[in-house]
C-alpha cells in the first residue's frame, strides 16, 4: 500500500503488579476496542510529552514511560500512513479514572495458566487484528518494530489486515 503524509501517533501501556492497564476505547478510531493510552502527537511537543499528556488526558496518571517500539500503519480511506511509538510504563502516580474516550481496566500479565490472579486475562479477540502479534514482545520487555496494511473487507464491512510483519530491534535499536 501506499502513502503520501506519515502522521506521528503515541499508544502507552502501563504495567503494574503483574498486571497490564487496557483501555476500552468508547469513541472515534478503533472504537469498541481494548488498547494502550495515546493519541495524535501535537506540532509543538515531543513523542514522549505526547505520550505523557494523552496518558493523563485519557487515564488520570502518570507513568516514566520507556519507548518500546514503533508500529507503522496503513489503512484504505486513510492517504496517510501511522507512525505509532509504543511506550512501556512500570508503575503509576494517581488514581485511574475512565475518562469520555477510554474505560480502563486491569488485566493479568501471568503466564501460568492456573494463576490464582483475580484480574482477567488480556483480551486477544477485542484489539486491532494485528496487536497479538506484537504484544508477547511488549510483554515481555523487548524492543520492536512493525508494519501492518489493513484494506476494507466489503464482505464482513471492515478493515482487515492483509499484509504484515513484525522484528525485534537490539538494544541500540537496530
Ligand atoms: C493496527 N493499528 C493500530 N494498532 C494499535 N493501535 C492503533 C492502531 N491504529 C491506531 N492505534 C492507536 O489508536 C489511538 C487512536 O487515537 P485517537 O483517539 O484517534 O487520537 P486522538 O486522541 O489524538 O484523537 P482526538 O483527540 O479524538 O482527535 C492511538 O493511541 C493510536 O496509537
Amino acid at each position: 500500500m501506499e502513502y503520501s503524509k506519515v502522521k506521528l501517533y503515541t499508544n502507552a501501556f502501563i504495567f503494574h503488579d503483574k498486571k497490564i492497564l487496557l483501555g476500552y476505547k468508547k469513541r472515534g478510531f478503533g472504537i469498541h476496542k481494548y488498547n494502550g493510552f495515546g493519541g495524535k502527537v501535537e506540532p509543538e511537543e515531543t513523542s514522549l510529552e505526547a505520550a505523557a499528556r494523552e496518558l493523563e488526558e485519557e487515564a488520570g496518571i502518570k507513568s516514566p514511560l520507556k519507548h518500546i517500539g514503533v508500529l507503522f500503519f496503513l489503512s484504505d480511506g486513510e492517504e496517510n500512513a501511522f507512525h505509532i511509538d509504543i511506550y512501556r510504563g512500570e508503575g503509576f502516580e494517581g488514581t485511574v479514572i475512565e475518562t469520555d474516550e477510554m474505560r480502563p481496566q486491569w488485566f493479568s500479565t501471568a503466564i501460568d495458566e492456573h494463576s490464582s490472579d483475580a484480574a482477567p486475562k488480556i483480551p486477544y479477540d477485542q484489539l486491532w487484528e494485528t496487536d497479538p502479534y506484537w504484544y508477547p514482545l511488549l510483554l515481555s520487555n523487548t524492543k520492536f518494530r512493525g508494519r501492518a496494511d489493513f484494506r476494507m473487507d466489503s464482505e464482513k464491512g471492515k478493515l482487515l489486515p492483509c499484509k504484515w510483519w513484525y522484528g525485534v530491534l537490539d538494544d541500540e535499536g537496530k
